[in-house]
This record gives C-alpha cells, structure tokens and sequence, in this order.
C-alpha cells in the first residue's frame, strides 16, 4: 500500500543542540535503510519548512504505524497520513 506522509518537525528551542544532531544522525540512516529496502519510496524537502513529503510502500498501515513511531524525530513531528491508490491516467507499472 502507497501512503503520502507529511512530516512537520518542530524541534524545541531549549533543546541540547549535540543531542539534536545526534538524533538527526540516527534520523537519516533510519530513513536511508527504509529508501535502501524499497519502503520509502520518495522524500523531499518542503521548500521554506522544517518538514518534508514522503511516499511510503508498505504491507498495511500497521507497518506504517511501526515505522513512524521508529523515527528518531518522532517525537519532535507532527505526522499527517493520507492512503494513495492507482489514478487511473498513471503510465507508471510500480503505481499500486
Ligand atoms: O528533515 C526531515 O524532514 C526529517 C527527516 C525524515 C527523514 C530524514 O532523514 O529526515
């Protein structure tokens, strides 16, 4: 199943800046792994933001669910979900 995630990051002000990068460090090889294992399909970079735009290809939501709830940052986002199905107009094989 597709999913389109939107990932606001709001990391506190008082926050210890080296604990912030810390996590930010673990934050991308989490994510890497998952684009390597074909799971998070497509991220960018919401221009202006401290947030992003995936796309992720998992079994179910529950699989969703575990993955999000395993981001570093998880705690310092605001998450908005939406599931995606095929549009009929795609030329693309990989849509689902
Ligand atoms: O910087 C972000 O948008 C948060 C994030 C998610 C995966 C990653 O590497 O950074």
């Amino acid at each position: 199943m597709l999913f389109k995630v939107d990932m606001q990051v709001n990391i506190p002000l008082d926050a210890d800046p080296a604990v912030i990068e810390d996590i930010k460090r673990e934050e991308k090889a989490y994510s890497q792994a998952l684009q390597q294992a074909g799971k998070w399909r497509h991220i960018w970079r919401v221009a202006g933001q401290y947030a992003n735009v995936s796309i992720f290809d998992v079994e179910n939501a529950q699989e969703l669910h575990d993955v999000l709830l395993g981001l570093p940052l998880y705690k310092f986002m605001e998450i908005k979900v939406e599931a995606l199905c095929r549009h009929p107009s795609s030329i693309r094989d990989d849509d689902r």
